[in-house]
């Protein structure tokens, strides 16, 4: 067993819920790590012996970011889709296909590849936890593979077959859904921890309430966590089903009614709204207003949903950034929604916060403090803090 004393930390958040914004910010301190885990935190002046030292001259130290939602496996570029975007055309969903065609077609080492380049570069930006949705595969083979490939890098997986209806199936969404709910859902159940759609009544390609309560429902019986990506492109049914049905957390949020805003408020606690403002800012979308969630009691997460489609950012001090200037958040709230938020989401105590006995996920910030991550925009200021001798 060999132990780390990480010191001149300039400013450790450590967002344990106390003080301004939850961010239990603690100048002076050091963090003791042993095994990956946070073995002792306090101030430098009392930390204990340990068999190395590392430090960070006077940088910010916080949890790794959590990324809760992320589409990695998959092959193909949409580039051409997003120019066109940003000339009027409008984001549907239809793009999806694209991506399925593309990802089919790539071989298992290539998706590896394709998957662990993101993952990494994810990590070079101070990611430490991402949770890998399926869904550019949505066969049976196919959406087995890219969770099998997903499950050697992280714990954090989620079937996403109910992302869009594939093309072979348009004349018989019926029969797809029977599909997902069925064998495509046993087959992936052993690589799965979440299960996922696309509930969405303003896209075709995507699946409506009743649908998507039947997907949900039947990953709920085989085991599996809820999350559901709702209320994107319109006013929806996908907040009040993943209310209704006690899901950890529903994604995007984009266009929410104050009945939506209740029942989230009212939900706090059981289902996260993950905020994904990557999404707005690559779609041209309207931005929630993150700072009203919050006053309604709302909990609120912070994530990339990178993706070929909607938002290809593999950058969590992107959508901090993004979040302070155009949702309303302090720097502090959205870094809190970034970490603790985020493993809320995922349902997890043992990250996104600095505690003892809590993962030793450090990120370093060449700055002082963590309002840099929005201050300093666009500037690569973040890292994961790697401790191995
Ligand atoms: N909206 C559904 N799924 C993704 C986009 C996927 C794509 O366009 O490839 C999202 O979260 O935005
Ligand atoms: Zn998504």
């Amino acid at each position: 067993m060999s132990s780390t004393v990480v010191t001149g930390i300039g400013e450790l958040v450590t967002c344990d819920g106390t003080g301004a914004d939850g961010l239990g910010v603690q100048a002076g301190a050091a963090v003791v790590v042993e095994d990956g885990l946070v073995a002792w935190l306090g101030p430098q002046a009392a930390a204990p012996a340990a068999d190395r030292r590392l430090d960070v001259g006077g940088r910010a130290v916080l949890p790794g970011f959590v990324d809760s939602h992320a589409h990695l496996v998959f092959a193909g570029d949409r580039g051409d889709e997003f120019a066109a975007r940003m000339a009027g055309t409008p984001y549907d969903g239809g793009g999806i296909g694209v991506s399925v065609a593309a990802t089919r077609a790539a071989t298992d080492d290539e998706l590896r590849a394709l998957l662990a380049g993101r993952v990494a570069e994810m990590r070079a930006q101070g990611t430490t936890t991402v949770e890998v949705k399926s869904g550019y595969g949505l066969t049976v083979e196919d959406e087995v593979r890219a969770l099998r490939i997903a499950r050697e890098l992280t714990t954090e997986t989620t079937f996403l077959g109910a992302h869009v209806v594939p093309a072979e199936y348009a004349a018989d969404r019926a029969a797809y859904v029977d599909l997902v709910t069925g064998p495509m859902l046993e087959a992936v159940t052993p690589y799965a921890r979440w299960v996922d759609v696309f509930c969405e009544p303003h896209s075709a390609h995507a699946f409506t309430a009743d649908e998507a309560r039947a997907v949900l429902t039947a990953g709920r019986a085989a085991g599996l966590g809820l999350r559901v990506h709702g209320n994107q492109l319109g006013p929806g049914p996908g907040v009040q089903l993943a209310v209704e049905l006690g899901a950890a957390s529903v994604d995007h949020c984009t266009f929410l009614s104050a009945a939506d805003v209740d029942a989230l408020a009212d939900a706090a606690g059981t289902t996260v709204a993950t905020l994904l403002p990557g999404v707005e800012f690559s779609t041209r979308s309207p931005y929630p207003d993150a700072a009203a969630l919050l006053r309604a009691g709302v909990g609120i997460a912070l994530a990339t949903d990178c993706n070929p489609g909607t938002c290809y950012s593999s950058s969590m001090p992107f959508v901090i950034a993004l979040a302070v200037r155009e949702m309303g958040l302090t720097p502090g709230q959205a870094v809190y929604a970034a970490t603790a938020g985020s493993a809320r989401s995922l349902r997890r105590d043992d990250i996104g916060r600095l505690a003892v006995g809590a993962r030793a996920d450090l990120t370093v910030l060449d700055a002082p403090s963590h309002v840099h991550l929005s201050y300093r925009a666009g500037v690569p200021i973040a890292r994961t803090l790697e401790l191995e001798a």
